[in-house]
């Protein structure tokens, strides 16, 4: 007989020592799983009491379970699963009983989960197929469970890897997994919409503390509920390779024409203003600063250049979109880029990462590897090497920060496997650019060769870039998109890429307007032309102007 199949959307682990002082651990869980969208399993998780004293909290446990129809698991305790009737299952970790031992001991009807912590695990028990489940983690640091460290804790790129490796690559076998660890009403989202990618996606998330340590249990839960109910309600019904895309809808602009149109509209939204300018935060090197904030204020942006993670949380309610560019990164800059990253992707703002020489040197790449792994970048800009080193290609060697595209053989293999990997959108900076959502590939030949004569117009298109974005999710706003997208981003998934081109099409638009000029003699009186241009662009002349093809 086939099981019957299990919701795993919220998992409650629970933790009695987490209680609230003066809260009855039974009251807690039978808040937890009342009402209606609440907790749909409940594994039982006693770490100081003797087996006898763990079956009597179970035997209690089950019946209010019962009440509510939430199938029930025993953690680790082998025997006290088994003195349960068949419908009480057992979850293990990587050093309790072989996998194969449990089932046998268990039978086959019980439910049995593994906890699974690195990709190595995560195949090893796909390929054995004994599991009905896989708990994946820890995501994020917890005090909830003892001897967890920073290097445990796998982040958004971590665990998405782990759980894509819980679905085979012909996508005809997967195995339900939740995600654990420090997920909660602030991370639980994100690291959903993180943990997803073309090959797999997570069922559900397991919490202990952020059900267990609060008074209205009831409510915690159905918070939480909502978070996964949404991001289950985007995911499509039929997953298999390919399918499962991060900008599913941008695969529409095949279309050059449809696409520039759809730019331009953005663009001249943004120019209205109807929103307001949107605050672009810019943590950004000091050599670029001004240049960059110029650059937004004529690109009808508010600057903001603010390092400080203590801070973040605060700007991230009212920024538009950020900036996170490594230029003269020092440990000040990359904690507020970690703080600025996270609150970012809460708020479903764009977040543009610009890895400047990121292959120059190991603190560069450590920094860019930790952003990375934190946060779910909406756009990578990069020249071919810092891209290249991203990739781990070794095709170009790092000179500095002025390598372009044209030293690539495939860059446009380049920017859309790397928009795969990382599930953001890649733009390939040159003298032609590669704008990239893994699927479709937009060229970009505008651009006059002065922008690489004076120093911070790349890491001020990164900031024209980011108000395009920030401009497509205010376009989104005035829809009333309320989800996020598979980008993590409050905007219609189809507008990123049109919102980054407006932001690329500018700069180097203005650049060729700037350049041309009888004022403009040479690098010096080029940079204030150039602000003039950004300033006074309008959408008409960037249809006009554009040269950009796409090819599928
Ligand atoms: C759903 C879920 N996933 C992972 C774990 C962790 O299990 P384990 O690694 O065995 O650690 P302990 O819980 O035994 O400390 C879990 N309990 N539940
Ligand atoms: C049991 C366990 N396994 C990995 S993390 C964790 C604890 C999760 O607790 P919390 O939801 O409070 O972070």
């Amino acid at each position: 007989m086939a099981k019957a199949a299990i919701d795993y959307s919220l998992y409650l682990v629970t933790g009695r020592e987490l209680l609230p002082a003066g809260v009855d651990y039974y009251d807690s869980l039978e808040a937890s799983l009342s009402g209606g969208d609440k907790v749909t399993v409940v594994q039982l998780r006693e770490k100081h009491v003797d087996t006898a004293e763990f079956l009597e909290i179970a035997k209690r446990s089950l019946a209010i379970c019962d009440k509510h129809g939430v199938p029930m698991l025993i953690n680790d305790n082998l025997s006290v699963a088994l003195a349960l009737p068949p419908r009480v299952g057992l979850h293990i970790g990587q050093t309790d009983l072989p996998l194969a031992e449990a089932r046998r001991l268990l039978g086959p009807e019980r439910l049995l989960g593994i906890s699974v912590h690195n990709v190595e695990q995560a195949r090893a028990v796909l390929a054995e197929g004994i599991a009905d489940y896989a708990g994946v983690g820890p995501c994020h640091g917890t005090q909830s469970k003892a001897g967890i460290g920073e290097k445990d804790v796998l982040g958004p790129r971590g665990t998405r890897e782990v759980v894509a490796a819980l679905a085979s690559a012909d996508g005809k076998q997967r195995l339900p997994c939740v995600l654990i660890g420090g997920l909660n009403q602030k991370t639980a989202q994100r690291t959903l919409y993180g943990a997803t990618s073309e090959a797999n996606h997570p069922d559900g998330i397991a919490v202990i503390s952020a059900i267990v340590g609060r008074r209205d249990a009831d409510v915690a839960a159905s918070e939480l509920s909502s978070i996964v109910g949404a991001f289950k309600a985007q995911l499509p019904s039929d997953i298999s390779p390919g399918k499962l895309s991060l900008f599913d809808a941008g695969k529409q602009w095949s279309d050059t024409s449809a696409l520039l149109k759809r730019a331009t509209q953005i663009f001249a939204a943004h120019r209205q203003s109807t929103h307001g300018p949107p605050l672009i935060q810019t943590l950004t090197s000091h050599v670029s600063s001004t240049l960059s904030a110029n650059v937004a204020l004529c690109f009808s942006a508010s600057p903001i250049m603010s390092h400080q993670d203590q801070e973040a949380e605060d700007l991230a309610r009212a920024t538009g979109a950020v900036v996170l560019n490594i230029g003269t990164i020092g440990e000040e800059a990359r904690r507020g880029m970690k703080a600025v990253g996270a609150a970012a992707n809460r708020g479903g703002k764009p977040v543009v990462l610009d890895p400047v020489g990121v292959g120059a040197s190991a603190f560069r790449r450590a920094a860019v590897e930790e952003i990375m792994d934190d946060t779910q970048v909406t756009l990578l800009k990069g020249n071919s090497a810092e891209l290249s080193s991203i990739a781990g290609l070794s095709e170009v060697t790092s000179r500095g920060v002025d390598s372009g595209s044209g030293s690539l053989k495939d860059p446009e293999g380049l920017v859309r496997s790397l928009a795969r990997k990382e599930r953001c959108l890649v733009l390939l900076s040159g003298k032609v650019d590669y704008l990239s959502d893994g699927h479709l590939v937009v060229r970009v030949e505008n651009g006059h060769e002065l922008l690489g004569r004076i120093t911070g117009s790349g890491c001020a298109l990164g900031v024209t870039i980011a108000a395009g974005l920030a401009a497509a999710c205010n376009v989104a706003r005035g829809d009333s998109v309320k989800g996020l997208s598979t980008a993590m981003v409050r905007a219609h998934p189809q507008d990123l890429i049109p919102g980054a081109l407006v932001g690329i099409l500018a700069m180097t638009i203005a650049s060729e307007l700037a350049a041309a000029r009888q004022d403009v003699k040479g690098p010096g009186t080029f940079i204030p032309a150039l602000l003039d241009e950004l300033a006074s662009i309008t959408p008409e002349t960037m249809a006009s102007r554009a040269k950009i093809s796409v090819s599928q």
